[in-house]
């Protein structure tokens, strides 16, 4: 059986191991917890942290990185994949991917979610439960599609990007690099790199 090291043991670890498993993958964990805090997650091993993993990585016939954090994520995928780790796709079986749209390596799709024809999604990108992204969408690497969030044809999501859940974008928006949208948000024009916005229409939040 194919066996596959996912770094990063939280909630996040579990929803993708599953869908790793569902995919024929053997899935063992590493976790920067290792061994204080984590020596198993749920009922998969914890074998060591990311410095273990690395020397470690021929062992493994896939790598793959579950971590929250879009900065965080993609660095970590970037570094692994320089090792010469394969870093695959992970698709739930029961998402419905467009054979026109093309999704880059490390990223997953989750149950439910639909990726509509001649989008583009990076590297390290999760489009987490019941997402849909629909016609010509372009998402950069390391970006976050909360469960329950729509794009309209066309919307850009630049890299390192969060969208909040059930938030919705229209068509032919433009948002940032490392921009935020709260939860539940409506974002109606483009927003600039690096801005939170919250709310109906979305704009700025104020802290
Ligand atoms: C499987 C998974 O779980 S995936 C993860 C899914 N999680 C999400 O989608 C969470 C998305 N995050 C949010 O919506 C957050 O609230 C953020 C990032 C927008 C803001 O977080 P913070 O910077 O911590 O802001 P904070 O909670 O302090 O709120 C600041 C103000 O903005 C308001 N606010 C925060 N979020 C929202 C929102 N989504 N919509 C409207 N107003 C909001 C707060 O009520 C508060 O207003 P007040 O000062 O008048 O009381």
């Amino acid at each position: 059986m194919k066996s596959l090291a996912v770094l990063g043991a939280g909630g996040h670890g579990g929803v993708v191991a599953e869908i790793a498993e569902l995919n024929g993958w053997q899935v063992v964990f590493f976790d920067d917890c290792y061994p204080s805090q984590r020596s198993v997650h749920e009922q998969w091993p914890v074998l060591g942290d990311y410095k273990a993993l690395c020397a470690d990585i021929d062992k493994y016939s896939g790598c793959f990185v579950a971590i929250g954090n879009n900065k965080v994520r993609l660095e970590k995928l970037n570094g692994l994949s320089v090792l010469g780790a394969r870093i695959p796709v992970l698709v739930h079986p029961n998402s419905v991917i467009s054979k026109y749209s093309s999704i880059e390596d490390g990223s997953v799709v989750m149950a439910n979610a639909v990726v509509n024809p001649f989008v583009q999604i990076g590297k390290g990108c999760i489009v987490n439960t019941a997402a849909t992204i629909d016609h010509d969408c372009v998402i950069s690497d390391g970006v976050h599609l909360s469960p329950g969030v729509h794009l309209a044809g066309a919307a850009q999501v630049g890299m390192h990007s969060w969208i909040g859940i059930g938030a919705s974008v229209r068509h032919d928006v433009r948002l940032g690099d490392s921009v935020i949208v709260g939860a539940g948000a409506a974002v109606v024009k483009d927003i600039q790199d690096e801005q939170t916005v919250v709310g109906v229409p979305a704009k700025n939040i104020e802290n």
